[in-house]
């Protein structure tokens, strides 16, 4: 059996064509499953190698799903990242015209990026959620639903047809998606890395947040998510899922995350891997004093120091 990615399915979801894009999809067997806790499911019980799945988009932030996932259970690591531009089509049954549709359905996540589309043109129309957008476009076929907004490309294989295309409320809208797998050496560093960790607070005390996020400012590190879970032992009580700019075998990143380590209550790792899109100028050299050498070179001065060698 040929080693295999589980993803976020049924056939035709956006999780899909985003997987497909990775050259080491074309070498794998890609097996859609119903939900993301299924297909990291498979992957914590070793059904899969690895499980493909969205975790954020740019319209309303995180996929919460992906990272309640990802902060419970057995620990995953994420290894890619893969970005999409999204734009909707709304899928009928053939012959099904705009003023026939009195439900629509479609995965969560994509009801805020066709909001004002709907309130414009279907005010009147019932909204429930589906599983994904593919499966809400099976559930069209099956007559359970008038109309699914998914994928353009998800209409032939379901036998539907796209009434409308290139849906979006806001103009640009990306989800990212990411391979996660058990955990394993993270891939070396490419100079344009991102590193993942979720952090538990120790105590609730004034700039108790702010304690956190000054381990990366004072080294120098960029942040580039953050979004608060909560960890479900009452209100109020919040675990913090970042992503920051850099790889663990960095030197500022390894002293950040020893700095946190120290004074969480809990630190987990999700791994470091290669930013999916990093535009001209975006990968900046360190922050002065926060270069490997300069790390490097202070160690060594203070063990010459203790050894009265300076
Ligand atoms: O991959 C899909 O089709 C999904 O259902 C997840 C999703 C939801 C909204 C935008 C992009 C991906």
């Amino acid at each position: 059996m040929p080693a295999s990615y589980a993803y976020l399915g049924p056939e035709g979801t956006f999780t899909e064509v985003a997987l497909r894009t990775l050259p080491e999809a074309a070498v794998r067997e890609l097996i859609p499953y119903v939900s993301v806790q299924s297909a990291l499911d498979a992957v914590r019980v070793g059904e899969a190698e690895a499980a493909f799945v969205p975790i954020e988009n740019s319209v309303e932030g995180g996929i919460t799903t992906t990272l309640d996932e990802l902060v419970a259970g057995t620990p995953l690591m994420i290894y890619r990242e893969v970005l999409l531009s999204i734009t909707f089509a709304l899928l009928v049954r053939p012959g099904t015209k705009l003023s026939d549709i009195k439900t629509v359905t479609a995965h969560p996540a994509a009801q805020p990026q066709v909001r004002n589309w709907l309130a414009t043109h279907l005010p009147d129309a019932h909204w429930e959620s589906a599983a994904s957008n593919a499966d809400g476009a099976r559930l069209v076929q099956e007559g359970r639903y008038d109309a699914a907004f998914a994928g353009e490309f998800a209409a032939a294989r379901y036998g539907l047809e796209a009434l409308e295309t290139n849906i979006h409320d806001a103009e640009n809208a990306q989800t990212r998606f990411v391979l996660v797998g058990r955990p394993a050496r993270p891939a070396a560093p490419t100079g344009a890395d991102k590193t993942s960790v979720v952090l538990w607070q120790r105590d609730d005390h004034p700039g108790t947040l702010r304690d956190l996020l000054g381990e990366f400012a004072s080294r120098g590190i960029n942040l580039m998510l953050l979004q608060s879970r909560p960890t479900g032992a009452g209100i109020g009580n919040y675990c913090f899922c970042i992503d920051a700019e850099g790889h663990i075998s960095d030197r500022r990143m390894a002293e950040a995350l020893m700095g946190l380590k120290r004074i969480c209550l809990q630190v987990r790792f999700l791994g470091s891997y290669p930013r999916a899109e990093v535009r001209p100028g975006e990968v900046r050299p360190p922050f002065p004093g926060t270069s490997d050498a300069e790390f490097v070179g202070a160690a060594d001065w203070v063990a010459r120091c203790q050894d009265g060698r300076f």
